[in-house]
């Protein structure tokens, strides 16, 4: 089985594990116990990490700074994939391969084609959520890091086939003779695919869509979509998706933010006023207070009374502008309201993404249609 699709409980030697350093370094390593994992937090030896359960804190002392360093041993996820994979080319990331697989209907049953393969972050993603996975790559270099890569995630022994090829020019359809990882047999004469879904993350879409018609399912509603950073392409892809017979074209584009939400205490003016006459008050109190200790008992006495009355003040009166005691947010002795921030923008490609849809056989068959009408009746 594939190390993204088997659940795990103990990291085994020759494991492939994600060791999350922080959340934007997280590295994949094969495990071999001879081998040394080194980060600026320390040292982590490969057998310190075999043996111990997936969502581990390993920690190491570090021989400078006398501190510990921490690593997190995690099992690979396409998700945390995408994070970490060696990047060949532009990728695709969670928040747009998430959505595309939602609008395109992937499920179990799903056969899919994916042309370009690239980095093979999509394929991953594919991989774990559908039936089948047909992945083209022309780049010939690209082709066989993809081939290693999916051979030693178990990809190409569970539900992916990778094809070396120029999906433009010549199509989707695979013969005996082609350079792919699928077994022979399957090949003879061609390989019937019948997909029901196609991703189409190339720079010119237009010239692959009308290979399209021989390799999608003949039964039912069958997704398409293009990944373009440029508004041209995707007026080109529209005009071809249209001479083509796909319909419901929609054109979306993602643009991923994170949000934090929190309440922040809501301060008025009567508070700012207040916090003038306080300020104004305590000054008056403290010069005269100074004043009489002074005359009474001398400078020591003085000091030693200012800081007690400073540690009281500073403890017990609440400052709403700054400093003073802290105020737990949602205090209900305050007036709250719930704001929003904007972090920095989180990773996603934001290209535009070209939906379409095309069903080939499009006979009614009434006999199915009355059943399904009946079923929603309630009629047996
Ligand atoms: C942007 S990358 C794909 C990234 C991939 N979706 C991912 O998530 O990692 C585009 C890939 O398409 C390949 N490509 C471009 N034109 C092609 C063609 N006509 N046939 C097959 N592959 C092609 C390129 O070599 C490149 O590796």
């Amino acid at each position: 089985m594939s190390c993204f699709s088997e659940y795990r409980d103990i990291v085994q030697e020759g494991e492939l594990v994600l060791l999350w350093v922080s959340r934007d370094n997280i590295r994949p390593v094969v495990m071999d116990h001879k081998e040394t994992f080194n980060t600026r937090y320390g040292s982590f030896a490969h057998a310190d990490i075999i043996g111990k359960p997936y969502g581990s804190q390993i920690g190491v002392m570090t021989k400078s700074s006398n501190k510990f360093g921490f690593v997190h041993v995690l099992q690979p996820t396409p998700e945390l994939w995408t994070h970490s994979l060696p990047h060949r080319t532009q990728i695709v990331y969670t928040p747009d391969s998430s959505y595309i697989m939602q609008r395109l209907n992937c499920g179990p049953r799903s056969v899919v084609i994916e042309a370009g393969t690239g980095s093979g972050s999509f394929s991953h993603a594919f991989a774990r959520s559908v039936q089948k996975v047909y992945s083209y790559e022309f780049h010939e270099v690209r082709y066989q890091q993809a081939f290693k890569e999916f051979e030693d995630h178990g990809l190409l022994r569970e539900n992916v086939t990778l094809t070396h090829r120029d999906v433009c020019q010549d199509g989707f359809t695979i013969k005996d003779g082609d350079t792919t990882s699928m077994p022979l047999q399957e090949r003879e004469p061609t390989a019937e695919i019948g997909a029901t879904a196609i991703f189409l993350d190339l720079p010119a879409p237009w010239d692959a869509i009308p290979h399209l018609s021989k390799v999608i399912a003949q039964e039912g509603k069958v997704g398409l979509c293009c990944f373009s950073p440029c508004i041209e392409q995707v007026d080109k892809t529209l005009e071809v998706m249209e001479k083509h017979g796909w319909i419901n074209v929609q054109m979306v584009e993602i643009q991923g933010r994170r949000y934090e939400s929190r309440r922040q205490m809501v301060r008025t003016l009567d508070d700012a006023l207040n916090r003038l006459r306080d300020i104004k008050r305590r000054k008056l109190e403290g010069t005269e207070r100074r004043q009489r200790a002074l005359e009474a008992v001398g400078p020591e006495a003085v000091a030693e009374e200012m800081a007690r009355v400073r540690a009281v003040t500073e403890k017990s009166k609440f400052n709403p502008f700054g400093k003073g005691s802290r105020v737990k947010e949602g205090d209900e002795h305050y007036t709250w309201k719930q704001v929003t921030k904007v972090e920095a923008e989180i990773k996603s490609h934001t290209s535009y993404l070209t939906f379409a849809f095309k069903v080939m056989d499009r006979t009614r068959d009434s006999d199915k249609v009355d059943k399904i009408l009946a079923s929603i009746n309630g009629e047996s």
